[in-house]
């Protein structure tokens, strides 16, 4: 394991000018030992083991030497200032990152024991077991019941036309559209709300019965009302489903996560229960984020 050290002086820190001092709960400096996570980064019950892992976009290093297990039916949180590298991280889970020419994964990923990025692997496949969901809700310009049955007729799940209606219309139940759409399953997507549309790319998620569904930002482009409607969805779908979830809402991480990860520089300075990264985080650079000392 590279332990190389890192010294990090968070934004704010580096405002201050010779003239004022730091206040006296404020960290001049905080130093986070490359690899190493506070907290609990493991966990017994891994879908995903992910060793090591380095991300780079041509010379820049965007994730530095992180390792996290992601339970079974877990639903963790991702946090950190603006390009910490939580997306880039999440991206990872599902090979996203493939179609950027630039970018270079390297370590040890592993889902259900298998290498992620195993050349002979079927990333089609792959992406139907995991998920993802953007933050901008991006439906094809079809009907919303198109939307919804083009992943499982394209992955052969439905024999009979029968079996493709009853996985759109127990895909829309489980994303809690069912009852809005159900007589109007014709009508373009496109002229849904957008948290409409976004729990319909929810549904066209899980047609597909994934392991686990990756979010970005899912509730970015809602309003509070769409954004608490995903959230008791994250929860209901947490009992089938593993949950990762990228987002710039302390409360909303708060909210859905059982586990919470802060990013920091490339970093994963710290992985634990949810409660206890917002009410005694280890890490003084948690502390410092969550506290909006910076961020
Ligand atoms: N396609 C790309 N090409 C080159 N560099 C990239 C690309 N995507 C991200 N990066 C760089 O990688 C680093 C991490 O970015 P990333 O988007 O993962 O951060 P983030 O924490 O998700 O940020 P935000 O919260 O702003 O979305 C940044 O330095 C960013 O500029």
């Amino acid at each position: 394991m590279n332990t190389m050290n890192a010294t990090v002086t968070s934004e704010a820190d580096m405002s201050e000018t010779e003239n004022t001092p730091l206040p006296e709960t404020k960290p001049a400096e905080a130093t986070i030992e490359e690899g190493v996570t506070v907290g609990q980064p493991f966990a017994d019950d891994a879908k995903f083991q992910l060793r090591n892992v380095e991300v780079l976009y041509g010379e820049n290093r965007a994730i530095k030497n992180i390792s996290l297990d992601i339970a079974r039916n877990e639903v963790i949180a991702f946090i950190g200032p603006s390009g910490c590298g939580k997306s880039t991280f999440l991206r990872c889970l599902n090979r996203m990152n493939d179609s950027i020419d630039i970018c270079s994964v390297k370590g040890s990923l592993q889902l259900e024991g298998q290498d992620l990025y195993d050349p002979k692997r079927d990333v089609v496949e792959l992406r139907a077991r995991v998920g993802m969901v953007f933050q901008k809700p991006n439906p094809f310009p079809k009907s919303i019941y198109e939307n919804v049955a083009y992943g499982p007729r394209i992955h052969g799940l439905a024999n009979r036309k029968s079996d493709l209606d009853d996985i759109v219309e127990n895909s829309l139940r489980k994303a809690g559209l069912w009852e809005e759409v159900k007589d109007r399953l014709d009508a373009t997507a496109t002229g849904m709300s957008g948290g409409q549309q976004q729990r319909l790319c929810i549904a066209r998620a899980i047609a597909v019965s994934p392991e686990v569904v990756l979010m970005d930002e899912p509730c970015s482009a809602l309003d509070p009302i769409a954004t608490a409607k995903v959230e008791e969805l994250i929860a209901e779908l947490s009992e089938s489903y593993t949950i990762v979830i990228v987002t710039h809402s302390m409360q909303q991480a708060a909210r859905v996560s059982h586990r919470t990860a802060y990013f920091h520089l490339g970093h994963l300075v710290e992985v634990n229960d949810t409660n206890k990264v917002f009410t005694s985080p280890e890490h003084e650079l948690t502390e410092s984020y969550i506290t909006g000392r910076f961020g």
